[in-house]
């Protein structure tokens, strides 16, 4: 698909281009925030899978750069922002990078070791493993991201904090839903307008954090798989709800915003410049480490006569 022709059919991607975003998922955040207030009262974060880097501008912008700004506002009272990925991002204002795995311990030590004692009033997560297209498999291995992001949850954010994490629809959406509901007195799974609806992509709005009574972090994938079965029903069902018979939960769900706004599954005519042609502008900032980088610099070493296997990854290099 050409340049121009991506432009008209996907007016988000469009647009984050002309608000300066670096991805059209930024667009999701910021209707999540108008459906649920989510950034209200905000001063820590924790932006987890963040590259490359959409969500974090949009708490920069939200958060670190009007508290900047402000006259009132002292060195020591600016906003945290940690952000994490897998991938290097280009710098933002505001936002401390931490490349590394989230379902690694470590990760998350270190992401706790930025808060230096204190706890964080949100946490998000975008987390998307590389999609197989089989769905059972693309849904097992999101919902271990979000479980893996859980558990950074559970030492960073504080009682009455909000988690908001990307989730993919399918047969265990009710025990996602469940285990959430353990942690969280409000889970509202929303569809932001930006979100396609060929996609089953959602998000998980999770507010009100309040672990049940006498929960210890290194008991959570214990209790998580407690929900659901028998043997737990006794002592935690009340709280999560139960999977099936006459008092199963039902989710509920949400899709963000109004027939107001733009709809991500049609095509809108490209705005007419000066000169009567159309001109497509660059991504904002393009990934500086892509996983798409060595397949790029091997295929290029081939078509130049050397043998790809000759090519280390630029990781080693
Ligand atoms: C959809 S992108 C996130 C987009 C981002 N929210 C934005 O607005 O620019 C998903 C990200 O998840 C990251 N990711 C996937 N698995 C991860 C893991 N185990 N630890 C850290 N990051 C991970 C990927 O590297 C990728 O950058």
């Amino acid at each position: 698909m050409g340049k121009a022709s991506k432009d008209k059919r996907d007016i988000y991607y469009r647009k984050a281009k002309e608000e300066g975003w670096r991805a059209r998922s930024a667009f999701k955040l910021l209707q999540i925030d108008q459906e649920f207030n989510i950034f209200h009262g905000v001063k820590r974060v924790v932006d987890l899978c963040a590259a490359p880097g959409s969500w974090s501008q949009v708490l920069s912008r939200n958060l670190y750069v009007p508290a900047k700004q402000s006259p009132d506002c002292k060195e020591g009272d600016l906003p945290l922002i940690v952000a994490i990925d897998l991938q290097p991002m280009a710098p933002i204002e505001g936002v401390i990078q931490v490349q590394g795995d989230i379902t690694n311990a470590r990760t998350a030590e270190v992401v706790i070791r930025h808060f230096d004692g204190c706890k964080a009033d949100l946490v998000v997560c975008d987390g998307a493993p590389d999609v197989t297209g089989l769905h059972d498999m693309d849904e097992f291995v999101q919902s271990q991201l979000i479980l893996a992001a859980l558990t950074i949850v559970t030492h960073v954010l504080k009682v009455g904090g909000k988690f908001v994490a990307k989730i993919f629809r399918g047969k265990d959406t009710s025990l996602l839903y469940c285990q959430l509901k353990l942690f969280f007195s409000q889970v509202t799974f929303a569809k932001p307008k930006s979100s396609r609806n060929s996609s089953i992509e959602a998000f998980a709005v999770c507010e009100n954090y309040s672990p049940p009574e006498g929960f210890k972090e290194e008991d959570l994938y214990h209790l998580l798989e407690k929900v659901g079965t028998p043997s737990g029903a006794d002592d935690l069902d009340c709280r999560s709800g139960w999977l099936e018979g006459p008092n199963k939960v039902y989710i509920p769900f949400l899709a963000c915003g109004d027939l107001s706004g733009y709809d991500s599954d049609r095509s809108y005519p490209l705005p007419s410049t000066e000169g009567g042609s159309y001109r497509s502008l660059d991504p904002v900032q393009p990934p500086i480490a892509p996983p798409y980088k060595t397949a790029l610099e091997m295929k290029k070493a081939s078509s130049h006569g050397a043998s790809a296997d000759t090519i280390r990854p630029s990781a080693e290099s």
